[in-house]
């Protein structure tokens, strides 16, 4: 790398107690040690972060931490406090830790009554993906945050019993702390269903003049983690842990889907339902931070949200697909009906709408991230946190020409060059439904699935005044 001194990738030093020799491939994110008769690498990818010490003794000896995490068979991981001495300092800088953690550590002096405020809050999510928060609670965040200087009484730990646990935890401790001017941060062991939950009870709630936006950061465990894979936190193998010790905190994009009166949002695999607005309201709200859709994919989403489909991971919805394109009763796919109308700036800013010419529909979709999945790049076109809401829409087309748009999206989000998929910005749309039957009215938002009352109607807008919690993030990472 141009500008680095030989030096400075080049060291001898000690890694666990023996001497080794460490040289460092910035380009690749490698750091490769070789003792006396043994061989190591470690690479950036699965450091959490690098903690450098001061300068001691006579030799100048500088002592570091490695916190490194080991991926085991299965789904389990080791984490390991690994301490070092002169690391080559390019490893260091692209790996430290960043400034900004060190709020997280408590000080008596931001304490109010001589014991220490606590303002880091873990939140373990053990209902989300396969259910490996807990564990992954135990065995790496627990040992790291010692590692790191974070002790267990400095810290609350919430651990959810139930689907409203974490909306009644944001209600009841982090609001009523923010709306008095505390600065708190959040580290969330969940999907994107955590980070809703908490936009939700924080966009739906009274905030005082002193709020102060909580931060959290993301330790990425659901099903599709949008999120997570559209912020970059699951570029490397950590689940996102490496970003809440090295990112900072940036505002965090919301949009508000407004519902007609008489729409419900479906419980317990649709059994149940419980209305989007308060009574006698003549609206509800209700607030999302990836993806709201109608048409095909709101009833897959919606199908194969079921205990049965959520065995399958995120192949759930691949299935769900399948099934509304081909129906196995040999029926054809169904056509959506409703008016469309999109909500556009002009060039001198100003608010323009614009009806779709179309009234039936295959797909319709709005969304604040690039990828729903790992792999599946809705918009290919949106970066991480730009707050750009943008539209992805085709019209009832044959299902084998759904099927390949569907497969192109797994391609880098090439399904945006087909001639049939309109894909642009907007302020937001609305749409006005012309469906007798309410499986067809099915709306979803951020994964929740509204039912919208007959002849009913959504709306939906980004956020552009409503900035209410950050994310933690390390952007250049
Ligand atoms: N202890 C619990 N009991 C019942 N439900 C829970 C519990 N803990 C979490 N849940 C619920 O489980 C669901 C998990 O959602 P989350 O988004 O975190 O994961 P996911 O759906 O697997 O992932 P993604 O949204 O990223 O696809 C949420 O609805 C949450 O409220």
């Amino acid at each position: 790398m141009p500008g680095l001194r030989n030096e400075d990738r080049r060291n001898d030093g000690t890694i666990r107690g023996k001497d080794a020799n460490f040289s460092y491939d910035a380009e690749e994110g490698i750091l490769s040690i070789k003792g006396d008769s043994w061989l190591e690498t470690i690479l950036d990818r699965s450091v959490i972060a690098v903690i450098d010490g001061e300068k001691g003794g006579e030799s100048g000896t500088k002592n570091q931490q490695i916190l490194l995490l080991s991926k085991l068979p299965g789904t389990r991981y080791k984490f390991e406090d690994v301490q070092a001495t002169d690391l080559p300092q390019s490893f260091i800088d692209a790996n430290a830790i960043s400034p900004h953690f060190e709020h997280l550590k408590p000080s008596r002096s931001n304490s109010r009554d001589g014991g220490y405020v606590r303002s880091l809050y873990v939140i373990i999510s053990i209902g989300s993906g396969t259910g490996e928060a807990q564990d992954f609670f135990d065995n790496v965040v627990k040992p790291a945050f010692g590692a790191s200087g974070v002790q267990p009484f400095s810290y609350y730990v919430h651990t959810t019993d139930s689907h409203k646990s974490i909306e009644r935890f944001i209600s009841a401790v982090i609001l009523p702390r923010a709306n008095e001017g505390v600065s708190q941060t959040i580290l969330l062991l969940s999907g994107d269903g955590g980070v809703v939950d908490t936009v939700n009870v924080l966009l739906s709630s009274k905030r005082s003049e002193q709020y102060v936006k909580p931060a959290i950061g993301l330790v990425s465990m659901g099903t599709g983690n949008a999120l997570a894979n559209s912020t970059g936190l699951n570029g490397d193998l950590t689940r996102g842990l490496r970003h809440f010790y090295r990112g900072k905190a940036h505002p965090m994009p919301t949009f508000t889907a407004t519902f007609s009166p008489d729409s419900e949002i479906l419980l317990d695999e649709g059994r149940a339902a419980e209305p989007v607005a308060p009574p006698a309201a003549d609206a509800g709200e209700m607030y999302g931070a990836v993806v709201c859709s109608w048409a095909l994919h709101a009833s897959l989403v919606a199908d194969s949200d079921t205990a049965e489909y959520r065995k399958f991971g995120s192949q759930r919805f691949q299935m769900a697909a399948k099934e509304l394109l081909s129906p196995s009763d040999g029926s054809a796919p169904h056509i959506y009906k409703g008016r469309i109308t999109l909500f556009k700036l002009d060039e001198n800013g100003h608010e323009m709408r614009q009806m779709l010419n179309t009234q039936e529909h295959g797909y319709i979709l709005t969304t604040l991230v690039s990828n729903l999945e790992e792999n599946l790049t809705i918009s290919p076109h949106s970066k991480p946190l730009d707050g750009q809401l943008r539209i992805v829409h085709f019209g009832a087309i044959p299902s084998e020409e759904v099927m390949k748009i569907l497969g192109l999206a797994f391609q880098g989000g090439a399904h945006v060059g087909c001639e049939a998929v309109s894909y642009e910005s907007i302020e937001g749309f609305r749409i006005e439904f012309d469906e007798p039957d309410g499986r067809w009215r099915r709306v979803c938002v951020d994964g929740r699935i509204v039912r919208v009352g007959e002849s009913g109607w959504v709306e939906v807008r980004k956020n552009t005044s409503a900035d209410v919690l950050d994310i933690v993030v390390d952007l250049e990472g």
